[in-house]
Protein backbone atom coordinates (compact mmCIF):
# COMPACT_ATOMS: atom_id res chain seq x y z
CA UNK A 1 0.00 0.00 0.00
CA UNK A 2 1.37 3.29 -0.85
CA UNK A 3 0.17 7.01 0.51
CA UNK A 4 0.92 9.92 -1.11
CA UNK A 5 0.87 13.20 1.33
CA UNK A 6 0.59 16.04 -1.46
CA UNK A 7 0.30 18.98 1.47
CA UNK A 8 2.30 19.46 4.44
CA UNK A 9 1.73 16.71 7.29
CA UNK A 10 3.26 16.33 10.38
CA UNK A 11 6.13 13.78 11.04
CA UNK A 12 4.46 11.64 13.64
CA UNK A 13 1.75 11.17 11.50
CA UNK A 14 3.80 10.13 8.43
CA UNK A 15 5.95 7.96 10.62
CA UNK A 16 2.67 5.73 11.71
CA UNK A 17 1.61 5.87 8.30
CA UNK A 18 5.05 4.22 7.69
CA UNK A 19 3.96 1.67 9.61
CA UNK A 20 0.72 0.52 7.29
CA UNK A 21 2.95 0.88 3.79
CA UNK A 22 5.28 2.67 1.74
CA UNK A 23 4.82 6.76 2.49
CA UNK A 24 5.84 9.56 -0.39
CA UNK A 25 5.50 12.81 1.06
CA UNK A 26 5.41 15.86 -1.58
CA UNK A 27 4.31 19.00 0.15
CA UNK A 28 5.52 20.77 -2.11
CA UNK A 29 3.03 19.06 -5.36
CA UNK A 30 0.71 21.64 -6.80
CA UNK A 31 -2.40 20.77 -8.36
CA UNK A 32 -1.27 20.96 -11.85
CA UNK A 33 1.77 18.60 -10.57
CA UNK A 34 -0.24 16.15 -8.78
CA UNK A 35 -1.38 14.01 -11.72
CA UNK A 36 1.94 13.23 -12.76
CA UNK A 37 2.83 12.12 -8.86
CA UNK A 38 -0.03 9.80 -8.70
CA UNK A 39 0.81 8.70 -12.08
CA UNK A 40 4.40 7.95 -11.01
CA UNK A 41 4.11 6.41 -7.45
CA UNK A 42 0.51 4.34 -8.36
CA UNK A 43 -0.56 5.65 -5.24
CA UNK A 44 -3.04 3.63 -3.12
CA UNK A 45 -4.31 6.39 -1.17
CA UNK A 46 -4.10 10.33 -1.33
CA UNK A 47 -3.58 12.44 1.71
CA UNK A 48 -4.21 15.99 1.16
CA UNK A 49 -4.51 19.81 2.70
CA UNK A 50 -6.10 22.15 0.32
CA UNK A 51 -4.74 21.60 -3.04
CA UNK A 52 -7.36 21.13 -6.01
CA UNK A 53 -7.94 17.20 -7.31
CA UNK A 54 -9.38 17.29 -10.42
CA UNK A 55 -10.47 14.47 -12.45
CA UNK A 56 -7.61 14.32 -14.28
CA UNK A 57 -5.88 13.44 -10.96
CA UNK A 58 -8.18 10.77 -9.69
CA UNK A 59 -7.95 8.98 -12.81
CA UNK A 60 -4.01 8.79 -12.98
CA UNK A 61 -3.35 6.18 -10.47
CA UNK A 62 -5.62 3.33 -11.35
CA UNK A 63 -5.06 1.65 -7.77
CA UNK A 64 -6.12 4.89 -6.01
CA UNK A 65 -9.27 3.85 -4.19
CA UNK A 66 -9.03 6.67 -1.52
CA UNK A 67 -8.71 10.38 -0.67
CA UNK A 68 -8.69 11.90 2.60
CA UNK A 69 -8.41 15.56 3.09
CA UNK A 70 -7.17 16.18 5.86
CA UNK A 71 -8.77 18.85 6.98
CA UNK A 72 -13.08 19.73 6.71
CA UNK A 73 -13.77 21.38 3.59
CA UNK A 74 -13.95 19.05 0.22
CA UNK A 75 -15.12 21.37 -2.03
CA UNK A 76 -11.55 21.30 -3.56
CA UNK A 77 -11.89 17.75 -4.46
CA UNK A 78 -13.61 16.53 -7.74
CA UNK A 79 -15.79 14.11 -5.59
CA UNK A 80 -18.13 13.30 -7.70
CA UNK A 81 -15.86 12.10 -10.28
CA UNK A 82 -14.39 9.64 -7.40
CA UNK A 83 -17.85 8.63 -6.81
CA UNK A 84 -17.88 8.09 -10.25
CA UNK A 85 -14.97 6.11 -10.14
CA UNK A 86 -15.30 4.19 -7.09
CA UNK A 87 -13.14 6.01 -5.26
CA UNK A 88 -13.86 6.88 -1.39
CA UNK A 89 -13.34 10.64 0.01
CA UNK A 90 -13.12 11.49 3.44
CA UNK A 91 -12.40 14.49 5.64
CA UNK A 92 -12.09 15.17 9.48
CA UNK A 93 -14.88 16.74 10.31
CA UNK A 94 -14.38 19.25 13.55
CA UNK A 95 -10.92 18.54 14.31
CA UNK A 96 -10.17 21.88 13.50
CA UNK A 97 -12.96 23.36 14.55
CA UNK A 98 -11.67 24.97 18.03
CA UNK A 99 -9.33 26.26 15.79
CA UNK A 100 -10.85 28.35 13.10
CA UNK A 101 -13.25 29.12 16.48
CA UNK A 102 -10.04 30.86 17.85
CA UNK A 103 -9.82 32.66 14.86
CA UNK A 104 -12.81 34.12 14.77
CA UNK A 105 -12.63 35.42 18.45
CA UNK A 106 -9.39 36.98 17.40
CA UNK A 107 -10.86 38.93 14.27
CA UNK A 108 -13.83 39.80 16.48
CA UNK A 109 -11.83 41.18 18.85
CA UNK A 110 -9.19 42.91 16.98
CA UNK A 111 -11.59 44.67 15.01
CA UNK A 112 -13.48 46.39 18.13
CA UNK A 113 -10.14 47.10 19.76
CA UNK A 114 -8.40 47.96 16.04
CA UNK A 115 -5.99 46.19 17.35
CA UNK A 116 -4.13 45.73 14.24
CA UNK A 117 -3.98 49.84 13.25
CA UNK A 118 -3.03 50.32 16.81
CA UNK A 119 -0.25 48.28 16.87
CA UNK A 120 1.20 49.38 13.36
CA UNK A 121 0.76 53.09 14.38
CA UNK A 122 2.95 52.30 17.46
CA UNK A 123 5.59 50.38 15.08
CA UNK A 124 5.49 53.63 13.51
CA UNK A 125 6.21 55.12 16.91
CA UNK A 126 2.72 57.13 17.17
CA UNK A 127 0.80 56.94 20.75
CA UNK A 128 -2.97 57.90 19.43
CA UNK A 129 -5.15 56.99 22.44
CA UNK A 130 -7.44 59.34 21.42
CA UNK A 131 -8.34 57.70 18.31
CA UNK A 132 -8.41 54.14 19.34
CA UNK A 133 -9.69 54.61 22.81
CA UNK A 134 -13.01 54.23 20.95
CA UNK A 135 -14.21 50.71 20.85
CA UNK A 136 -17.70 49.83 21.56
CA UNK A 137 -17.44 46.56 23.59
CA UNK A 138 -18.44 42.84 22.90
CA UNK A 139 -20.96 42.56 25.86
CA UNK A 140 -24.73 42.43 24.94
CA UNK A 141 -23.77 42.86 21.07
CA UNK A 142 -25.75 40.17 19.24
CA UNK A 143 -23.77 37.47 16.77
CA UNK A 144 -25.53 35.77 13.77
CA UNK A 145 -23.72 32.73 13.08
CA UNK A 146 -24.62 31.26 9.61
CA UNK A 147 -24.62 27.48 9.43
CA UNK A 148 -24.52 26.16 12.84
CA UNK A 149 -21.85 22.83 11.95
CA UNK A 150 -18.67 22.00 14.23
CA UNK A 151 -17.26 25.68 13.72
CA UNK A 152 -20.18 27.61 14.73
CA UNK A 153 -20.93 25.72 17.54
CA UNK A 154 -17.43 26.30 19.05
CA UNK A 155 -17.37 29.80 18.05
CA UNK A 156 -20.73 29.72 20.40
CA UNK A 157 -19.14 28.58 23.34
CA UNK A 158 -16.64 31.42 23.46
CA UNK A 159 -18.20 34.23 22.57
CA UNK A 160 -21.06 33.50 25.22
CA UNK A 161 -17.73 34.12 27.68
CA UNK A 162 -17.82 37.32 26.10
CA UNK A 163 -21.20 38.13 26.67
CA UNK A 164 -22.59 37.86 23.10
CA UNK A 165 -26.37 37.17 22.38
CA UNK A 166 -26.32 34.27 19.84
CA UNK A 167 -28.82 33.94 17.04
CA UNK A 168 -27.87 31.52 13.67
CA UNK A 169 -29.64 30.04 10.75
CA UNK A 170 -30.46 27.25 9.13
CA UNK A 171 -31.67 25.03 6.10
CA UNK A 172 -33.64 22.82 9.14
CA UNK A 173 -34.59 23.12 12.52
CA UNK A 174 -31.74 22.70 15.04
CA UNK A 175 -32.28 19.92 17.48
CA UNK A 176 -33.57 22.37 20.62
CA UNK A 177 -31.64 20.68 22.91
CA UNK A 178 -28.56 21.48 20.74
CA UNK A 179 -29.64 24.92 20.60
CA UNK A 180 -29.91 25.07 24.60
CA UNK A 181 -27.27 23.81 25.17
CA UNK A 182 -25.08 26.46 23.27
CA UNK A 183 -26.95 29.57 24.47
CA UNK A 184 -27.96 30.40 20.75
CA UNK A 185 -31.91 30.73 18.82
CA UNK A 186 -32.25 29.89 15.62
CA UNK A 187 -34.02 32.75 13.37
CA UNK A 188 -36.30 32.08 10.33
CA UNK A 189 -33.68 32.78 7.93
CA UNK A 190 -30.59 34.37 6.56
CA UNK A 191 -32.56 37.81 6.26
CA UNK A 192 -34.03 37.68 9.87
CA UNK A 193 -29.85 36.86 10.83
CA UNK A 194 -28.60 39.98 8.80
CA UNK A 195 -31.57 42.32 10.18
CA UNK A 196 -30.67 41.53 14.30
CA UNK A 197 -27.02 41.73 14.37
CA UNK A 198 -24.05 43.37 15.38
CA UNK A 199 -22.06 40.87 14.00
CA UNK A 200 -22.47 38.17 11.26
CA UNK A 201 -19.47 35.02 11.38
CA UNK A 202 -19.89 32.98 8.20
CA UNK A 203 -19.84 29.29 8.69
CA UNK A 204 -21.29 26.85 5.82
CA UNK A 205 -19.19 24.74 3.33
CA UNK A 206 -18.69 26.13 -0.17
CA UNK A 207 -21.30 24.44 -2.79
CA UNK A 208 -22.62 26.08 -6.15
CA UNK A 209 -25.58 26.39 -3.80
CA UNK A 210 -23.92 28.84 -1.19
CA UNK A 211 -22.24 30.93 -3.91
CA UNK A 212 -22.04 34.33 -3.04
CA UNK A 213 -24.76 33.36 -0.24
CA UNK A 214 -23.28 36.70 1.24
CA UNK A 215 -23.73 38.40 -1.56
CA UNK A 216 -24.50 42.83 -2.55
CA UNK A 217 -27.95 41.90 -1.45
CA UNK A 218 -27.53 40.41 1.67
CA UNK A 219 -24.52 42.88 2.67
CA UNK A 220 -26.68 45.48 1.89
CA UNK A 221 -29.38 43.80 4.65
CA UNK A 222 -26.36 44.15 7.20
CA UNK A 223 -26.99 46.82 9.66
CA UNK A 224 -24.89 49.63 9.31
CA UNK A 225 -21.26 49.56 11.65
CA UNK A 226 -21.89 46.02 11.33
CA UNK A 227 -18.79 43.74 11.04
CA UNK A 228 -18.63 40.51 8.96
CA UNK A 229 -16.38 37.70 9.78
CA UNK A 230 -15.98 34.84 6.80
CA UNK A 231 -13.72 32.32 7.67
CA UNK A 232 -15.35 29.74 5.84
CA UNK A 233 -14.34 29.25 1.86
CA UNK A 234 -13.65 31.98 -0.51
CA UNK A 235 -17.03 32.39 -2.42
CA UNK A 236 -19.55 31.58 0.14
CA UNK A 237 -18.99 35.88 0.01
CA UNK A 238 -19.12 37.96 -2.90
CA UNK A 239 -16.07 40.20 -1.85
CA UNK A 240 -16.25 42.80 -4.24
CA UNK A 241 -19.96 44.23 -2.88
CA UNK A 242 -17.88 43.36 0.72
CA UNK A 243 -14.68 45.62 -0.55
CA UNK A 244 -17.32 48.21 -2.12
CA UNK A 245 -19.50 48.24 1.78
CA UNK A 246 -16.32 48.57 4.12
CA UNK A 247 -15.08 51.16 1.96
CA UNK A 248 -17.97 53.45 2.05
CA UNK A 249 -17.59 53.02 6.12
CA UNK A 250 -20.88 50.81 6.28
CA UNK A 251 -19.26 47.82 7.31
CA UNK A 252 -16.06 46.36 9.07
CA UNK A 253 -14.69 42.80 8.01
CA UNK A 254 -12.43 40.43 9.19
CA UNK A 255 -11.64 37.59 6.68
CA UNK A 256 -9.37 34.46 6.41
CA UNK A 257 -10.68 33.14 3.54
CA UNK A 258 -10.82 34.79 -0.23
CA UNK A 259 -12.34 34.62 -3.40
CA UNK A 260 -9.24 33.32 -6.00
CA UNK A 261 -7.02 32.76 -3.23
CA UNK A 262 -3.83 31.12 -3.73
CA UNK A 263 -3.43 27.09 -3.00
CA UNK A 264 -0.32 26.89 -1.82
CA UNK A 265 1.88 28.51 1.19
CA UNK A 266 3.26 31.44 -0.53
CA UNK A 267 2.26 33.83 -2.93
CA UNK A 268 2.22 37.16 -4.86
CA UNK A 269 -1.90 37.66 -4.01
CA UNK A 270 -3.40 40.94 -4.70
CA UNK A 271 -6.65 41.52 -2.01
CA UNK A 272 -9.34 43.10 -1.16
CA UNK A 273 -7.75 43.52 2.35
CA UNK A 274 -5.10 46.16 0.20
CA UNK A 275 -6.94 48.83 -0.33
CA UNK A 276 -9.63 48.32 2.68
CA UNK A 277 -8.61 49.90 6.16
CA UNK A 278 -11.53 48.35 7.69
CA UNK A 279 -10.78 44.72 6.43
CA UNK A 280 -8.61 42.25 8.97
CA UNK A 281 -7.20 39.56 7.07
CA UNK A 282 -5.23 36.55 7.76
CA UNK A 283 -4.07 34.12 5.25
CA UNK A 284 -6.41 31.08 5.57
CA UNK A 285 -4.71 30.19 9.02
CA UNK A 286 -7.58 29.61 10.30
CA UNK A 287 -6.77 25.77 10.54
CA UNK A 288 -3.15 26.33 11.48
CA UNK A 289 -2.45 25.69 15.04
CA UNK A 290 -0.34 23.17 16.30
CA UNK A 291 -2.87 21.56 18.56
CA UNK A 292 -5.69 21.06 15.19
CA UNK A 293 -3.05 20.15 13.20
CA UNK A 294 -1.96 17.41 15.62
CA UNK A 295 -5.12 16.98 16.02
CA UNK A 296 -6.20 16.15 11.78
CA UNK A 297 -2.86 13.63 11.75
CA UNK A 298 -4.54 11.27 14.39
CA UNK A 299 -7.76 11.53 12.91
CA UNK A 300 -6.70 11.06 8.61
CA UNK A 301 -3.69 7.89 10.60
CA UNK A 302 -6.88 6.82 11.87
CA UNK A 303 -8.86 6.61 8.67
CA UNK A 304 -6.41 4.70 6.96
CA UNK A 305 -5.29 2.65 9.41
CA UNK A 306 -9.29 1.26 9.57
CA UNK A 307 -9.55 1.29 5.39
CA UNK A 308 -6.86 -0.99 5.56
CA UNK A 309 -7.43 -3.09 8.14
CA UNK A 310 -10.95 -3.72 7.70
CA UNK A 311 -12.07 -1.57 4.61
CA UNK A 312 -14.45 0.96 6.44
CA UNK A 313 -14.14 4.30 5.51
CA UNK A 314 -14.75 6.78 8.69
CA UNK A 315 -16.51 10.03 7.49
CA UNK A 316 -16.81 9.12 3.67
CA UNK A 317 -18.51 11.96 2.15
CA UNK A 318 -19.47 10.37 -1.38
CA UNK A 319 -21.68 7.57 -0.65
CA UNK A 320 -25.53 7.49 -1.72
CA UNK A 321 -27.30 8.28 1.87
CA UNK A 322 -30.22 6.94 0.59
CA UNK A 323 -31.58 4.26 2.89
CA UNK A 324 -32.37 1.15 1.22
CA UNK A 325 -36.31 0.46 1.11
CA UNK A 326 -35.57 -2.84 1.93
CA UNK A 327 -32.61 -5.13 4.39
CA UNK A 328 -32.80 -8.44 4.33
CA UNK A 329 -30.42 -9.75 8.09
CA UNK A 330 -29.76 -13.52 7.56
CA UNK A 331 -28.13 -15.46 10.20
CA UNK A 332 -26.28 -18.53 9.51
CA UNK A 333 -23.20 -20.78 9.91
CA UNK A 334 -19.54 -19.19 9.07
CA UNK A 335 -18.77 -21.81 6.28
CA UNK A 336 -17.06 -21.44 2.83
CA UNK A 337 -20.00 -20.84 -0.30
CA UNK A 338 -23.10 -19.48 2.15
CA UNK A 339 -22.74 -16.21 1.35
CA UNK A 340 -21.90 -16.82 -1.75
CA UNK A 341 -25.84 -19.25 -2.30
CA UNK A 342 -27.65 -16.18 -0.73
CA UNK A 343 -26.24 -13.85 -3.07
CA UNK A 344 -26.85 -16.39 -6.36
CA UNK A 345 -30.62 -16.57 -4.62
CA UNK A 346 -30.77 -12.86 -4.67
CA UNK A 347 -29.37 -12.91 -8.49
CA UNK A 348 -31.91 -15.18 -10.03
CA UNK A 349 -34.33 -12.96 -8.38
CA UNK A 350 -32.65 -9.84 -10.37
CA UNK A 351 -32.70 -7.98 -6.97
CA UNK A 352 -29.65 -5.49 -7.13
CA UNK A 353 -28.00 -5.62 -3.61
CA UNK A 354 -27.02 -1.83 -2.24
CA UNK A 355 -25.32 -2.84 0.62
CA UNK A 356 -23.85 -5.75 2.69
CA UNK A 357 -22.09 -6.58 5.94
CA UNK A 358 -21.27 -9.98 7.56
CA UNK A 359 -20.19 -10.31 11.56
CA UNK A 360 -19.45 -13.54 13.04
CA UNK A 361 -19.89 -14.13 16.64
CA UNK A 362 -17.17 -15.30 19.11
CA UNK A 363 -16.33 -18.66 18.49
CA UNK A 364 -16.49 -18.45 15.14
CA UNK A 365 -19.31 -21.05 14.21
CA UNK A 366 -22.03 -18.52 13.57
CA UNK A 367 -22.38 -14.91 11.74
CA UNK A 368 -25.34 -12.49 10.64
CA UNK A 369 -25.37 -10.81 6.96
CA UNK A 370 -27.11 -7.50 6.04
CA UNK A 371 -27.90 -7.34 2.73
CA UNK A 372 -30.01 -4.14 1.49
CA UNK A 373 -31.82 -3.17 -1.87
CA UNK A 374 -34.70 -1.41 -2.96
CA UNK A 375 -37.03 -4.24 -4.39
CA UNK A 376 -38.16 -7.03 -2.43
CA UNK A 377 -37.80 -11.01 -2.94
CA UNK A 378 -40.19 -13.01 -3.45
CA UNK A 379 -41.17 -15.01 -0.75
CA UNK A 380 -40.09 -18.45 -2.80
CA UNK A 381 -36.71 -17.17 -2.53
CA UNK A 382 -37.11 -16.51 0.94
CA UNK A 383 -38.58 -19.55 1.91
CA UNK A 384 -35.52 -21.20 -0.10
CA UNK A 385 -33.18 -19.24 2.10
CA UNK A 386 -34.52 -20.35 5.17
CA UNK A 387 -34.40 -24.52 3.87
CA UNK A 388 -30.80 -23.93 3.27
CA UNK A 389 -29.01 -26.56 5.75
CA UNK A 390 -26.22 -23.87 6.73
CA UNK A 391 -29.28 -20.77 7.45
CA UNK A 392 -30.07 -20.56 10.73
CA UNK A 393 -32.50 -17.68 10.68
CA UNK A 394 -33.87 -15.34 7.37
CA UNK A 395 -35.52 -11.94 8.47
CA UNK A 396 -36.37 -9.44 5.68
CA UNK A 397 -37.43 -5.77 7.40
CA UNK A 398 -39.36 -2.83 5.01
CA UNK A 399 -37.44 0.61 5.91
CA UNK A 400 -40.33 2.74 7.01
CA UNK A 401 -41.37 5.57 4.90
N1 LIG B 1 -10.48 28.95 7.58
C1 LIG B 1 -10.12 27.70 7.72
O1 LIG B 1 -8.96 27.35 7.83
C2 LIG B 1 -11.19 26.64 7.77
C3 LIG B 1 -10.98 25.50 8.59
C4 LIG B 1 -11.97 24.53 8.64
C5 LIG B 1 -13.13 24.67 7.88
N2 LIG B 1 -13.26 25.77 7.08
C6 LIG B 1 -14.49 25.94 6.27
O2 LIG B 1 -15.59 26.06 7.15
C7 LIG B 1 -16.67 25.27 6.67
C8 LIG B 1 -17.54 24.83 7.82
O3 LIG B 1 -16.81 23.96 8.64
P1 LIG B 1 -17.52 23.09 9.78
O4 LIG B 1 -16.46 22.24 10.35
O5 LIG B 1 -18.33 23.95 10.69
O6 LIG B 1 -18.49 22.22 8.87
P2 LIG B 1 -19.84 21.49 9.29
O7 LIG B 1 -20.15 20.58 8.17
O8 LIG B 1 -19.70 20.92 10.67
O9 LIG B 1 -20.91 22.67 9.36
C9 LIG B 1 -21.41 23.35 8.28
C10 LIG B 1 -22.90 23.56 8.52
O10 LIG B 1 -23.40 24.51 7.59
C11 LIG B 1 -24.72 24.12 7.26
N3 LIG B 1 -25.10 24.83 6.02
C12 LIG B 1 -24.71 24.57 4.75
N4 LIG B 1 -25.21 25.50 3.91
C13 LIG B 1 -25.94 26.35 4.68
C14 LIG B 1 -26.70 27.51 4.40
N5 LIG B 1 -26.83 27.98 3.16
N6 LIG B 1 -27.33 28.15 5.42
C15 LIG B 1 -27.22 27.68 6.69
N7 LIG B 1 -26.50 26.57 7.02
C16 LIG B 1 -25.87 25.93 6.02
C17 LIG B 1 -24.62 22.61 7.15
O11 LIG B 1 -25.90 22.02 7.25
C18 LIG B 1 -23.73 22.30 8.34
O12 LIG B 1 -24.49 22.11 9.51
C19 LIG B 1 -15.96 24.10 5.95
O13 LIG B 1 -16.80 23.52 4.97
C20 LIG B 1 -14.73 24.75 5.35
O14 LIG B 1 -15.01 25.21 4.06
C21 LIG B 1 -12.33 26.75 7.01
O1 LIG C 1 -11.39 23.08 5.31
C1 LIG C 1 -10.43 23.16 6.06
O2 LIG C 1 -10.14 22.26 6.89
C2 LIG C 1 -9.62 24.41 6.09
O3 LIG C 1 -9.97 25.27 5.08
C3 LIG C 1 -8.17 24.22 6.28
O4 LIG C 1 -7.49 24.28 5.08
P1 LIG C 1 -5.93 23.94 5.12
O5 LIG C 1 -5.83 22.53 5.59
O6 LIG C 1 -5.47 24.13 3.72
O7 LIG C 1 -5.30 24.88 6.08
Amino acid sequence: MLVLIADKFPASGREVLGRLGEVVYRPELSAEQLPAALAETKADILVVRSTVVSETALAASPPLSLVVRAGAGTNTIDTAAASRRGIFVANCPGKNAIAVAELTMGLILALDRRIVDATLELRHGTWNKSKYGKARGLKGQTLGLVGFGMIAREVAVRARAFGLKLLTCAHHPIAPELLEAHGVVQVADLGALLDASDIVSVHVPYSKANHHLIGADQIARMRPGATLIHTSRGGVVDDKALAEAVRSGRLRAGLDVFEGEPAGGQADFKNIAGDVGDIYATPHIGASTEQAESAISDEVVRIIESFVARGIVHHAVNLNERVARYSLVVRHLDRVGVLAGILMALREERVNVQGMSNTIFAGGEAACATITFEQAPSDECLQRLRDHEAILAVELRAART
